[in-house]
């Protein structure tokens, strides 16, 4: 997408064709910088750190962490450690352990002279996969969106309301649950969107409103808590938000709090869908809720939040009684009753094994073998 008229993806090769690049996303929305990885360790930090974050983004970088660790070896004992490094990054997302399992297919076989130069340009089609996987979503959920401008009086503006950051950041390009929104915004629907800020981490306030921002799509800003008043009140058309991993039945795991949003949008008649591209699909899983495993972060994520100073710096400031302990838990699972459906690069699918054996009859398949 474009910043400032520029064209970016979120990860890039460098111009010595060797180190990779990546936008730093703790820093935003107040600097635009971007980090130069030049080992695995880096990506592994990077990806710890959230520098970068989003589970297609997490399963890119991890993808060219491997690349970097075959240039300074390549050896069996190598491999082994560095998919053992990226692998023990973040436990959520799928993408992660989907990218590093197909680089471990593609690069086992091979003599160590050719790792390098394979692992190099299979990071790269992973890339150039998930940016045509998330245009096709785009795609897809712009049909949803269109539906349901039909149903309202002509011009009236579609409110969609989305959590944490499932938008280009999130991935190599275009995003998912945000790809529909920017091709009708694009396509002259007037939509707008209410963009939940996501604590602890603010992915939304911070991500999700720069993205939106920097495209021109017409967006507020809202507490978490907030979601449910505006559906009582007719003010939430759809609810769309991305995914870490989604199991073969259809079960949801993303940020903190959306499981609460689903709850709302049940309560209320809101559809709730959720656009994932089929590298988010866990086809091992068909119990999310005992399945997937949830990240714990720091306290601190809690206990402090990052802002601009009025001295134009980015401070972090600490916004809990001092000594009061303070969980974490980064996602929550959404069960499948609770979703409308699943946006995929292939079509929309109910929330249910059926409906995604239907759209993807080779992967359920496999996973039933
Ligand atoms: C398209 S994946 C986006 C997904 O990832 C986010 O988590 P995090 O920022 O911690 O990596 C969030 O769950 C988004 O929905």
């Amino acid at each position: 997408m474009k910043i400032h008229g520029q064209a970016y993806r979120t990860i890039w090769l460098a111009q010595d064709g060797w180190r990779v690049c990546v936008i730093d996303q703790t820093r935003l929305p107040f600097r635009f910088e971007t980090v130069t990885l030049s080992s695995s360790e880096a990506a592994a930090e990077a990806i710890r750190s959230m520098v970068v974050r989003g589970a297609p983004l997490i399963g890119a970088t991890a993808a060219y962490g491997l690349a970097l660790a075959m240039r300074a070896d390549a050896s069996d004992a190598a491999l082994e450690a560095a998919l053992s490094l990226l692998g023990a990054t973040r436990p959520t997302a799928v993408n992660l352990h989907w990218a590093l399992g197909r680089m471990r297919r593609v690069l086992t076989p091979l003599e160590p002279g050719r790792r390098a130069e394979m692992a190099y340009s299979d990071a790269a089609l992973i890339c150039d996969e998930d940016v045509a996987l998330c245009r096709a979503i785009g795609e897809h959920g712009l049909g949803l969106i269109r539906a349901i401008a039909a149903e309202r009086p002509a011009g009236k503006t579609i409110n969609i309301l989305t959590h944490c950051n499932a938008g280009w950041l999130a991935t190599v390009d275009w995003g998912t649950a945000l790809a529909p929104i920017y091709l009708a915004h694009d396509a002259g629907i007037p939509v707008h969107v209410w963009v939940d800020e996501t604590r602890p981490r603010n992915q939304g306030a911070a991500l999700t409103a720069y993205e939106l921002g920097a495209h021109g799509v017409p967006h507020t800003v809202i507490a978490d808590n907030a979601g449910g008043h505006l559906m009582q009140h007719g003010e939430v058309d759809m609810v769309i938000v991305g995914t870490d991993r989604t199991t073969a039945t259809g079960d949801v795991a993303n940020k903190i709090g959306t499981y609460l949003k689903a709850l709302a949008a049940h309560d209320n008649g809101v559809p709730f869908y959720v656009a994932l591209p089929s590298t988010t699909i866990d086809w091992s899983m068909s119990d999310g809720l005992r399945q997937i495993p949830i990240e714990e972060r720091a306290a601190r994520e809690v206990t402090h939040l990052a802002g601009l100073g009025e001295d134009g710096e980015v401070h972090s400031f600490r916004v809990v009684a001092p000594g009061s302990p303070a969980a974490n838990p980064a996602f929550d699972v959404t069960p499948a009753r609770l979703v409308t459906g699943l946006i995929t690069e292939r079509g929309v699918a109910p929330a249910s094994a059926e409906g995604l054996a239907r759209l993807f009859p080779e992967q359920a398949r496999g996973a039933a073998a």
